[in-house]
């Protein structure tokens, strides 16, 4: 339960809400993957000298460094600062986060005893992930937060490849090779997502995002018989908490029906499908989220701001529309490029 209902009543009148929902809005709301971090100056300044899945456990700094896009850029939602193997490392596997290079797991796992080494997690192992989220919704005021997890295939890839990978080549040989050990694999992680996404939602999200960043390495029908019923099971879990569920994945235009199939109430689409055409496939019951090209903020700001405007008009097709970019917020991006990119999307789109 949110702490308070007259701020429940606020936050569901926030344009972002309403606009997951398909409702009228007087601007298209907007915020940005990866806002936290490091294209900003503060960031780094509180970050320095402490590991990143250290941050993730200090509710003081999750709060400070999630509000400090809030304060700089004048966006519509926060978003925790978090990590998607933030639950997994909670779980009992070994991981740490590499600079330049993202999660690293140090014995991967590969075999049915591998995975005895992930195990269920309760609300107390993410203790400090609910305290971050009250602290923050106690300063958020009428701003609204958005909770995340990443999805059972992802976090699947990197357990599997024990990191990063362009091919996911031992991730698809257990998929195809051992379709019983990968079934168990991601029962035992969606089970694991759901329990993080609750523990959020009752200490005070008003939205989740289910980040399935590198399900765009596969085919729209292994899409659906080994990973859409896991992604399922999550957000059809969260169905009865009356929050806009936004599913989001990188190169995904195969798998944009299924993916809100999946049980999305907004589907996050990529800079390389224009959102006219996917609300097309997706269906007119959908909000859409996007899908500027992080890399176009490198541009002249009379090419951002006309590629900006072109999301804007494509956006309308759909029923409910989240400015957002494609992909996550570039490490180099000059962060005032992102505040003046708010105040386009604003008066742009301010009816
Ligand atoms: C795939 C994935 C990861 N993490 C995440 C995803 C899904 C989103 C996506 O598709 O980009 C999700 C994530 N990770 C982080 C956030 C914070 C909230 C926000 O969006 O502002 C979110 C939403 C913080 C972070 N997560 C990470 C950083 C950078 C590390 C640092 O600041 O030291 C931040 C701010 C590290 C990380 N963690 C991960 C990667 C690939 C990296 C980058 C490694 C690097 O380039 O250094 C795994």
């Amino acid at each position: 339960m949110p702490p308070c209902d007259d701020r429940a009543v606020t936050l569901d009148d926030s344009p972002f809400v309403r606009a997951c929902r398909g409702q009228d809005v007087p601007h298209t709301p907007v915020w940005f993957m990866r806002q936290a971090g490091r294209s900003l100056p503060e960031y780094r300044k509180v970050r320095e000298g402490i590991a990143m899945l250290e941050s993730c456990r200090r509710p003081d700094l999750v709060t400070e460094i999630t509000l400090q896009p809030v304060r700089r850029h004048n966006v519509d939602a926060a978003v925790l600062y978090s990590d998607i193997v933030v639950p997994i490392a909670a779980a009992g596997v070994d991981l740490d986060i590499v600079p330049g290079t993202g999660p690293v797991v140090a014995a991967p796992i590969r075999t049915s005893a591998d995975l005895q080494r992930l195990r269920p997690i309760t609300a107390d192992d993410v203790a400090f992930v609910a305290e971050s989220v009250r602290l923050l919704v106690g300063e958020l005021g009428k701003t609204p937060l958005i909770g995340f997890a990443g999805a059972p295939f992802t976090l699947a890839s990197y357990l599997i490849e024990g990191g990063p990978s362009r091919t996911y080549t031992r991730t698809k040989a257990m998929m195809y090779g051992d379709p019983g050990l990968w079934h168990a694999l991601l029962t035992r992680l969606s089970g694991i997502t759901l329990a993080f996404l609750r523990t959020q939602i009752e200490a005070g999200v008003s939205a989740v995002q289910l980040f399935d960043s590198w399900a765009g390495a596969l085919s729209e029908a292994d899409y659906r018989e080994f990973v859409m019923p896991h992604s399922r099971e999550v957000l059809a879990g969260l169905a009865n908490e009356g929050m806009p569920r936004i599913h989001f994945g990188v190169g995904t235009a195969v798998l944009l029906r299924a993916m809100g199939e999946a049980g999305a109430d907004v589907v996050g689409v990529d800079w390389r499908t224009p959102l006219d055409a996917a609300t097309k496939v997706i269906g007119p019951d959908r909000a859409v989220q996007g899908n500027l090209d992080p890399a176009v903020l490198f541009a002249p700001w009379e090419v951002v701001e006309r590629e900006a405007r072109r999301v804007l008009d494509q956006g309308r097709a759909a029923p409910g529309h989240v400015f957002n970019l494609g992909h996550g917020v570039l490490p180099d991006t000059d962060p005032e490029v992102l505040t003046r990119l708010v105040e386009l999307v604003h008066t742009a789109s301010s009816r």
